[in-house]
């Protein structure tokens, strides 16, 4: 099949997915679901939930063989509040994430190994557009991790190779959680190849392992976690709303800017969370207050950060911005796509990497 039949095939498919969402969401997140398809409707012209799956579709080497496609989307955090390191240095979190449309595509396959062999990985990145490949190789891929830490708490020793091609689409170390985004759509995808329900608890247990982050994108659209930021208090409704992404050429990594936190806490410093209760209460993530505790910490490790924050907040058509939990990417909620795309086009002129997009009621899953 040609490239342009595949991508007509697949834009016709996309337009399906996206009008039903609940399908890719699963049971638990039909309501959310629904109240993002409005979304999907309204800002189509802007948010392509699909487009960057699609056009992997049209890439010869994944086109056929039996490879599974999955979307692995970004988050931002709306609520981060931070509070004290415990022994092992992991610091108590109270925070809401919200998916965004903005998606990594995981492209993964099963295929026999020798007899004897176990487990095999072939574990492969590639930068798409202005955004680049990851700075590890594909072993210490995090997406690698994830399948070897399932395949070890499902005691799975079966001769045979999984490969597995990730496309970013996701800035890294922008506090957009791509790498996270990436475990556990692996971890999705590993279940789907070996026949296991992706609820079952070994996937919950092996996204805890590999990260803060991970579980989140288990359960996806917005939702309050607790803990180091594993552990799910519920589920929230997610909310409407165009979004740009701005981010300089640095980024910060995270446990930096936990230190730098510390420093600043020990000092004094940091601006106090919002009154109390809003978080308990809220039913939608529209309630939610924009807030980051690592907000001031982060600038101190990337002082660019602060140039940002001044230029989005005065930029017309920005509702209100943040920066994405540790950094170095902060999101603005506007008020039209005009004023996204304006922004957008005038933060590329200025160096920095920006992007187009919207809170979107995803998590990490098979599309394809
Ligand atoms: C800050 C947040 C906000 O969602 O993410 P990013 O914005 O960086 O993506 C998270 O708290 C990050 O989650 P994640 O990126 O999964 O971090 P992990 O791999 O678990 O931890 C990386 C390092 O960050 C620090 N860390 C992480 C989580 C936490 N609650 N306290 C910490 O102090 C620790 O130094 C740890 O070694
Ligand atoms: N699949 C992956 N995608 C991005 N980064 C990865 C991946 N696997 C491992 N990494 C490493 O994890 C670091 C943090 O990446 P990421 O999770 O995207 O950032 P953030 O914590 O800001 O959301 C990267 O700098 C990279 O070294």
């Amino acid at each position: 099949m040609s490239c342009e039949g595949s991508q007509q095939e697949n834009r016709a498919s996309a337009v399906g997915r996206a009008d039903g969402a609940a399908a890719l969401d699963g049971p638990r997140l039909r309501a959310d679901a629904d109240a993002g398809r409005v979304d999907a409707a309204a800002e189509r012209p802007l948010v392509d939930l699909f487009a960057e799956a699609r056009s992997v579709q049209c890439d010869d080497r994944l086109a056929t063989g039996g490879w599974l496609r999955l979307a692995a989307p970004a988050k931002v955090n709306l609520h981060l509040e931070v509070g004290a390191a415990d022994h092992r240095g992991f610091h108590h979190v109270d925070t809401v994430l919200h998916a965004l449309a903005l998606h990594d595509v995981l492209s993964m396959r099963l295929r026999p190994a020798k007899p004897g062999a176990g487990l095999q990985l072939a574990v492969s990145a590639r930068g798409r557009g202005d955004v680049q490949a990851p700075d590890v190789p594909g072993s210490q891929n995090i997406a690698h991790r994830a399948v070897e830490t399932l395949a070890r708490l499902l005691g799975r020793t079966h001769d045979e190779l999984i490969e597995l091609v990730i496309d970013k689409h996701v800035p890294a170390q922008a506090g957009l959680g791509g790498g996270s985004s990436d475990a556990a759509a692996a971890l999705v995808g590993a279940a789907r190849l070996w026949g296991i329900d992706p609820e079952c608890p070994e996937v919950m247990e092996a996204a805890r392992q590999l990260g803060s982050d991970v579980p989140f994108f288990l359960v996806g659209g917005a939702a309050l976690f607790t803990g180091r930021g594993e552990r799910l208090v519920r589920a929230l409704r997610p909310r409407r709303g165009i979004v740009a992404l701005v981010k300089p050429a640095g980024g910060v990594p995270t446990a930096q800017a936990y230190r730098a936190f510390d420093r600043l806490a020990a000092a004094g410093g940091g601006a106090p969370a919002p009154a109390g209760g809003l978080l308990q209460r809220a039913v939608g993530a529209e309630e939610v207050p924009l807030f980051n505790s690592l907000a001031p910490a982060s600038e101190q490790v990337l002082p660019e950060l602060a140039e940002v924050r001044a230029w989005i907040g005065a930029q017309p058509g920005v509702r209100e911005a943040l920066l994405c939990g540790s950094g170095a990417c902060t999101f603005a909620v506007c008020d039209s796509s005009e004023a996204c795309l304006r922004l957008v086009g005038q933060a590329k002129a200025r160096g920095w990497w920006a992007r187009a997009t919207s809170f979107a009621p995803l998590r990490a899953a098979v599309v394809g």
